[in-house]
C-alpha cells in the first residue's frame, strides 16, 4: 500500500486520492506524527506537533545544540526519526533537498511508501531510529472499514466478563468499575484475555496494520473503547488514541482488553493486575476489602515518584489524578507527598546499592544496603502501596541471605509470599517461584545447623568434659541458628586466638564475607557467646529470639501444581515509560 501525497503540501490541506483508494489526508500522517512523536518523547517535538505550531526550527534544536557542541571534525547525525520524517513530508522542506544533491529522484506528486520517505529522510542527512518495517505505508482506516467489513457481527466476547464488579458511568473519569458486593482482599476480580496484541517495539504502522487484521466486529467494538480525545473526522487517529489509552503492557507486547481496560486509575489503588504468561490473560485482585459501591482502581505509572512526575506521566492518558494522595491542600495528601519524595530516594538509593560492589559501598563508608530496603517497607505500608512491598521484601531476604541469616530472610520471603498470594493469587508462578525460594532458604537453613552442630560435637570430641558446662537443654542445639556475622562479631579477638584451628571450622562465612556492612536489622549479638568460649570449651549457642521466626511455612509441594512460566517479574518490563504494567 501507498501513500499518495503530492510533495509540497503544507500541513492541514486536504490531500485527494484517485477514486477507489483510501481516503488518506494530511490529517492521518499528523495522527501518525503526533504519536510517533509521544513515543519519542526526547524528541522534545509532542507539544509542538500537538499545538500544531512544529516548524523547522523546532525539530532542528537539538541537531543545532549538538552541532554548537561537536569537535571540529565530529560528525552531527540529526537527530529525528519518525516524527521529523513525516514532518519532513508534510512541510516539503527535506524532497527538495535530496533531489538538489541528486540523491533521490522525487517528481512532484510522487506516490510514497514509507521506505521512500525512509531513504529521503537518509538521504537529507537526518539518523534514522525508527525500525523500519519491510511492508509499505501505514495502513488507513476508511469508514467503510468500521461500516461495513462483510464479516461476521457476532460481538467479541471477553471470556470471564462476570465478576464482582459492574462497570458504569464515573463521574468525570468516563466509565469505571466498581464492587458489586463487598470485595474481600485477594479476591481474583477479573481474568481478561486480549482481544488486540501488537508486538513491541510498536509503531502507529503496525498498531493501524493490526487494527486491519481484525474482523469487523472487533473492530466496531475497538472504536467503542474510550477515547480521549475522539476527532470529528479522522478514524486512524481515534484508533491511535484508542490504543494510547486502552494498551497494557505485556511483557514483549502490548495487549487491549475488553473489561480490564475498564479501570480508572488512582495512585492509591485497590486493585492489583499481573500479566500471566502462562495463562495468556490479565489477571486482577484486590489488595485490600473493598465495599459494595466503591470504585476499583489500579495504578497507570510508577509509585515511587512525587505527584508532579506521575501527573506528567499520566498526560499521555489525558487526564489529572485526583486522588486523594494527589489532593494539594488536605492534610493526607501532604503527608503522602513527603513520603513518596522519601521513598523516590530511598528507592534510587537501592537500585544505587543493587548495582555497587559491596566492596565499594565499603571503601565509600555508605550504610548498610539493608537499611533503605526495611526504610522503604514501613513507608509502603504507611501509605497503604500494598502492591508495592514483593519486591522490597524480597530484596531484605536477598541482603539477609547472602549474609547467611537465613532465619530472617525466611521472615521476609514469608511476607513476600504472602503479598503475592494477595496480589497475584496461590497459581501465580511468581508465587511457585517464590515457594521454591523458601524451600532453597530452608535448606540453607538446615545445613548451616548442622555444620553448626558438626562443629559443636567436633568441640565435644576434643574436650568431654565441655559437656560439663553446658546448657542440657537439648532443643537448644536445635535452635542454634547464627549468621556467620552474628558468629564472627560474637567472638572476642582473644577467643579467637585461643580457639586457634577450631575457629576454622565454623560454618562457612559464604557470601557474606564479601557484605562487611554494619548489620542494622539483625538481631543484637548474643554476648553470651563471647564469654562462652573458653579454651576450646564451647556453649551452645542461645536460641534466636521468637520474633524473628518465620511467620508460617507455606505447604510444600503446592509450586508442582503449576509449571512454571518464564513471565518476568520486573517492574522494568515497562520499557517505554509510563504504561500499564505486568508483574507475572
Ligand atoms: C483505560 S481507560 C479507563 C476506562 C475509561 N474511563 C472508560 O470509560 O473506558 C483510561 C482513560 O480513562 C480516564 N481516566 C482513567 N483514570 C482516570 C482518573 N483517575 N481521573 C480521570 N479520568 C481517568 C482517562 O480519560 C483515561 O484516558
Amino acid at each position: 500500500m501507498a501513500l499518495l501525497v503530492p510533495v509540497g503540501t503544507p500541513v492541514g490541506t486536504p490531500v485527494g486520492t484517485p477514486e477507489g483508494q483510501m481516503l488518506l489526508n494530511p490529517a492521518i500522517l499528523w495522527g501518525i506524527l503526533i504519536s510517533e512523536c509521544k513515543r519519542h518523547s526526547e524528541c522534545g517535538v509532542a507539544n509542538e506537533a500537538e499545538n500544531g505550531s512544529l516548524d523547522a526550527a523546532t525539530t532542528d534544536l537539538a541537531f543545532q545544540e549538538q552541532q554548537e557542541t561537536a569537535q571540529p571534525n565530529e560528525t552531527v547525525k540529526r537527530p529525528f526519526a519518525g516524527p521529523a520524517i513525516l514532518w519532513g513530508i508534510l512541510s516539503s522542506e527535506v524532497p527538495p533537498q535530496a533531489m538538489n544533491d541528486g540523491s533521490v529522484n522525487f517528481p512532484e506528486s510522487e506516490v510514497l511508501d514509507m521506505d521512500a520517505i525512509v531513504n529521503i529522510w537518509l538521504a537529507a542527512g537526518y539518523d534514522c531510529q525508527l525500525p523500519l518495517v519491510e511492508t509499505a505505508a501505514s495502513p488507513a482506516v476508511t469508514d467503510a472499514m468500521l461500516i461495513d467489513g462483510g464479516e461476521s457481527r457476532q460481538p467479541y466476547r471477553s471470556p470471564d466478563p462476570i465478576g464482582p464488579y459492574i462497570i458504569k458511568e464515573s463521574p468525570g473519569k468516563g466509565q469505571g468499575v466498581f464492587a458489586a458486593r463487598h470485595v474481600v482482599k485477594g479476591e481474583r476480580v477479573l481474568v481478561d484475555k486480549p482481544f488486540f496484541v501488537v508486538t513491541k517495539p510498536y509503531n502507529a504502522r503496525t498498531v493501524l496494520e493490526e487494527f486491519q487484521r481484525m474482523p469487523f466486529a472487533r473492530r466496531q467494538q475497538y472504536m467503542q473503547l474510550h477515547c480521549p480525545n475522539r476527532s470529528d473526522n479522522t478514524n486512524m487517529i481515534d484508533v491511535m488514541c484508542i490504543f494510547e489509552a486502552n494498551c497494557f503492557n505485556i511483557g514483549s507486547a502490548a495487549a487491549m482488553f475488553l473489561t480490564a481496560t475498564r479501570f480508572n486509575h488512582s495512585c492509591l489503588p485497590n486493585i492489583y493486575y499481573s500479566w500471566s504468561e502462562k495463562r495468556d490473560e490479565i489477571v486482577l485482585h484486590s489488595m485490600t476489602d473493598i465495599p459494595k459501591g466503591e470504585e476499583m482502581t489500579i495504578c497507570y505509572g510508577r509509585a515511587f515518584c512525587t505527584r508532579d512526575q506521575r501527573q506528567s506521566e499520566l498526560r499521555i492518558y489525558n487526564f489529572y489524578c485526583g486522588c486523594p494522595a494527589c489532593q494539594t491542600e488536605t492534610a493526607s495528601g501532604k503527608a503522602s507527598e513527603e513520603r513518596r519524595l522519601v521513598m523516590k530516594a530511598l528507592n534510587d538509593q537501592i537500585i544505587m546499592f543493587q548495582s555497587m560492589l559491596n566492596e565499594a559501598l565499603l571503601v565509600y563508608g555508605l550504610q548498610d544496603p539493608l537499611t533503605p530496603v526495611l526504610q522503604l517497607i514501613d513507608l509502603i505500608k504507611e501509605e497503604g502501596l500494598h502492591g508495592e512491598l514483593m519486591t522490597p521484601y524480597r530484596d531484605a531476604a536477598d541482603y539477609l541471605r547472602g549474609r547467611g541469616n537465613f532465619e530472617e530472610a525466611l521472615t521476609f520471603a514469608h511476607l513476600e509470599l504472602e503479598e503475592e498470594v494477595v496480589c497475584l493469587g496461590d497459581d501465580s508462578d511468581v508465587v511457585c517461584k517464590t515457594i521454591e525460594y523458601i524451600e532453597e532458604l530452608e535448606q540453607e537453613l538446615e545445613k548451616a545447623k548442622g555444620a553448626k552442630m558438626q562443629e559443636y560435637e567436633d568441640t565435644e570430641e576434643l574436650e568431654p568434659g565441655a559437656l560439663d558446662d553446658r546448657d542440657n537443654d537439648p532443643t537448644d542445639s536445635d535452635a542454634e541458628i547464627q549468621s556467620p556475622e552474628q558468629t564472627r562479631g560474637a567472638t572476642a579477638p582473644e577467643a579467637e586466638a585461643e580457639a586457634g584451628p577450631a575457629e576454622e571450622e565454623k560454618p562457612k562465612a559464604s557470601d557474606s564475607d564479601k557484605q562487611p556492612l554494619s548489620k542494622r536489622s539483625d538481631p543484637e549479638p548474643n554476648t553470651s557467646h563471647t564469654t562462652a568460649t573458653v579454651g576450646l570449651r564451647k556453649k551452645p549457642p542461645a536460641k534466636e529470639p521468637d520474633e524473628i521466626k518465620p511467620r508460617r511455612r507455606f505447604p510444600r509441594g503446592l509450586h508442582r501444581l503449576a509449571v512454571l512460566e518464564s513471565a518476568s517479574r520486573a517492574q522494568e518490563m515497562n520499557d517505554d515509560g509510563p504504561r500499564h504494567q505486568t508483574h507475572d
